[in-house]
């Protein structure tokens, strides 16, 4: 085991940057997961990583060795694709054993090993079986249980449950913690689900257009983002711009947020950034709240989805519980908004 640096890596496709500096280190036994839209450059680093580009500069150190410039097999890292990648011809043991026999593993070592590595996979009795003759998810825990035999210092993924239907991605999703939390092995992950990186992940790398936005916990990147975009990118919440008066945001007319202390200045312009559920819906006015028409309301089962038009245009979108009084509202009613100024995650604005 060992912690993963990167330190000022770059990669440049002619004059384009994909990767602009990134500079990170994974702690030993920490799983950091990289997160971005489409294109931002995360699978770049995954296999600049793993060894399979080159950077264009900058350094790569697993542990204190600089693997910069290492082939893949001298890195020791354990590597997981989506597309699983496993060897067609050959069963589930000798494509657990694959990584064990090119490091001349002896044969006694090598059986208990990859015995062990089904085990944990869960996958125990299905070492003469072909790939053809399992599931999906079966296949991406062969994938995981070839990674992890050969006891890596590092395992990458790159988007590993995205093959897989939703309920078997939140039941590998289970899986994959319990199996990295175990093994306690230095983890670098690449995925495009933001509800997959919150839930596994001790920190997540927000990426977008080559750079990390943000490197923090979970809670972190959720509640204090460092900027809009890492705000709108997570949850989708609503997004509204004013004016800075007094500590809290004029967005015309009389329409207030109250936000908790901020070092934006008076007068200059700003977002609040307010998640759905951080909304509560009153029929009648209450205290600081803002008035507001419901212009739609949509039943998905545990929630109530009710947009909420301002006297300003500026429209609003809530969740309310299904069984909250609220949820009955529907439109064209009038209502009032409140909000704790702690949910109110306010920002300049980018021009
Ligand atoms: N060989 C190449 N030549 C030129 N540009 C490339 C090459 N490979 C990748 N790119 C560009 O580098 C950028 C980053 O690609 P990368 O695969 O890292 O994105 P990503 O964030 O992993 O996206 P996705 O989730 O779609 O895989 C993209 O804009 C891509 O078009």
């Amino acid at each position: 085991m060992s912690n993963l640096t990167l330190r000022n890596v770059v990669k440049r496709y002619g004059k384009t940057e994909v990767v602009r500096g990134a500079s990170f280190e994974i702690a030993e036994g920490e799983f950091v997961s990289l997160l971005g839209p489409s294109g931002c450059g995360k699978t770049t680093i995954l296999r600049m990583v793993a060894g399979l580009l080159e950077p264009s500069s900058g350094e790569i150190l697993i542990g204190s060795r600089e693997v910069t410039r290492l082939p893949p097999d001298k890195r020791n890292i354990g590597l997981v694709f989506q597309s699983y990648a496993l060897f067609p011809h050959m069963t589930v043991f000798d494509n657990v054993a694959f990584g064990l026999r090119r490091r001349k593993t002896e044969a006694a070592e090598i059986t208990r090993r990859v015995n062990e590595a089904l085990e944990m996979v869960r996958l125990s009795g299905y070492g003469s079986r072909y790939p053809r003759e399992l599931s999906g998810g079966q296949q991406q825990r062969v994938a995981m249980a070839r990674a992890i035999a050969p006891r890596p210092s590092v395992l990458l993924f790159d988007e590993p449950l995205s093959n897989l239907d939703a309920s078997l991605r939140d039941e590998m999703q289970i899986e994959l913690k319990r199996l990295q939390s175990e093994l306690a092995i230095t983890t670098l992950f690449v995925t495009h689900d933001q509800a997959e990186a919150l839930s596994l992940s001790d920190r997540v790398g927000v990426m977008y257009n080559g750079v990390i936005q943000q490197l923090a916990a979970p809670e972190a990147i959720y509640h204090r983002p460092v900027n809009a975009f890492v705000a709108s990118f997570i949850g989708k919440p609503n997004r509204v711009s004013g004016v800075m008066r007094g500590g809290s945001l004029a967005l015309g007319g009389d329409l207030v947020i109250r936000a908790q202390a901020t070092d934006l200045p008076d007068g200059s312009a700003a977002e609040a950034f307010i998640r759905q559920e951080a909304l509560q819906v009153h029929p009648a006015p209450v205290d600081a709240a803002l008035q507001g028409q419901v212009v739609l309301r949509s039943f998905s089962g545990p929630l109530v989805q009710l947009v909420v038009r301002l006297a300003n245009g500026a429209e609003l979108v809530v969740d309310v519980p299904s069984a909250a009084d609220a949820a009955a509202l529907g439109a064209g009613e009038t209502v009032w908004l409140s909000l704790h100024p702690r949910d109110v995650i306010l920002l300049p604005k980018e021009v």
